[in-house]
């Protein structure tokens, strides 16, 4: 697309706000993240509909997790007149209004579960922002909270885990009370940065399958990922991050392929596909 009309057709957009219904999820038109004296990340265009599911895929470094946090929100772009990210149709929506859309998950995030807390609290927290559900909050309140916690525990199968101190969880488990968080508040759109860094085959399983059972509860699913076994089923569109801008984008079936994995990480590279699913293994 010329960069003319991709500018024109975002002024436009951010002047003739679209209804929400129709509206992509997002859109970034020329945007860039600086960092420490360089651009870190330059996306030139890219949309996402909304209840569209997509994999970022590229190596250490690349600008996966900032390409998110422009997503999320976390992250603002250099100022142009021209908006460089709609959300919604809309260049200035809230970070509330972000939040209440999205949910993430990502590994970090269980470096920060520390304290002896249920599990259903850590869950029912994720509606106040807060780690569990704090004293000050009304006892309806929270009854209410955590009933929703048990709720969305129950989706994900971990019924079991609802009152199992959080400290006391493995990897995995916690990773899927994690999700639970995420989930709570009923967010359109779930992301997924790096979900399976760190578990065992078993871990990766209920996290690749909680995935699944979202996305076919009709969420959309955004995945950061460095590994094609990560791409569930109802994946359709890889987007592949290299050096700090988008290297391809396109759907996985042409993308998940020997030569474009040797190309995205500098190395030979082969894809093993299985039905609809794919691996990755190095070609010494
Ligand atoms: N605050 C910052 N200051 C300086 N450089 C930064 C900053 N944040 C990120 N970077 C750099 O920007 C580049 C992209 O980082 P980013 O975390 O988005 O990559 P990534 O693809 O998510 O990496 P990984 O797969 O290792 O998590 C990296 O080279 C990183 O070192």
């Amino acid at each position: 697309m010329a960069p003319g009309t991709a500018t024109s057709e975002v002024k436009a957009a951010a002047e003739n706000p679209q209804p929400l219904s129709s509206a992509p999820f997002l859109q970034l038109r020329d945007a860039v993240v600086r960092r420490a004296g360089r651009a870190i990340l330059s996306v030139d265009a890219f949309d996402l509909a909304q209840g569209e599911n997509i994999a970022l895929l590229g190596p250490n470094g690349s600008g996966k997790s900032t390409f998110v946090k422009l997503i999320t929100r976390e992250v603002l772009p250099l100022h142009r007149d021209e908006p460089p990210v709609l959300f919604k149709g809309r260049d200035r929506a809230t970070l509330a209004e972000v939040k209440q859309c999205l949910g993430v998950v990502s590994s970090t995030m269980q470096d920060q579960m520390t304290v002896h807390l249920p599990a259903v609290d850590v869950v029912a927290g994720g509606l106040f922002g807060s780690l569990g559900v704090l004293p000050t909050v009304d006892a309806a309140e929270a009854d209410a909270a955590r009933a929703r916690a048990r709720d969305t525990m129950d989706l994900l199968g971990i019924a079991d885990l609802h009152d199992r101190d959080v400290m006391t969880l493995s990897t995995g488990q916690a990773r899927r009370a994690l999700i639970a968080r995420a989930l709570v508040h009923d967010p359109e759109t779930l992301v997924f940065d790096e979900p399976c860094t760190g578990l065992d085959p078993e871990g990766m399983y209920y996290v690749r399958r909680s995935m699944r059972t979202l996305a076919q509860a009709g969420k959309s699913i955004v995945l950061v990922t460095h590994y094609p076994e990560d791409v569930i089923p109802e994946i359709g569109r890889l987007v592949l991050i290299k050096n700090g801008a988008v290297f391809a984008d396109g759907p996985k079936e042409s993308l998940l392929a020997d030569d474009s994995m040797s190309a995205l990480f500098d190395v030979p590279l082969k894809i093993n596909r299985s039905g609809s699913y794919y691996s990755l293994v190095s070609a010494y």
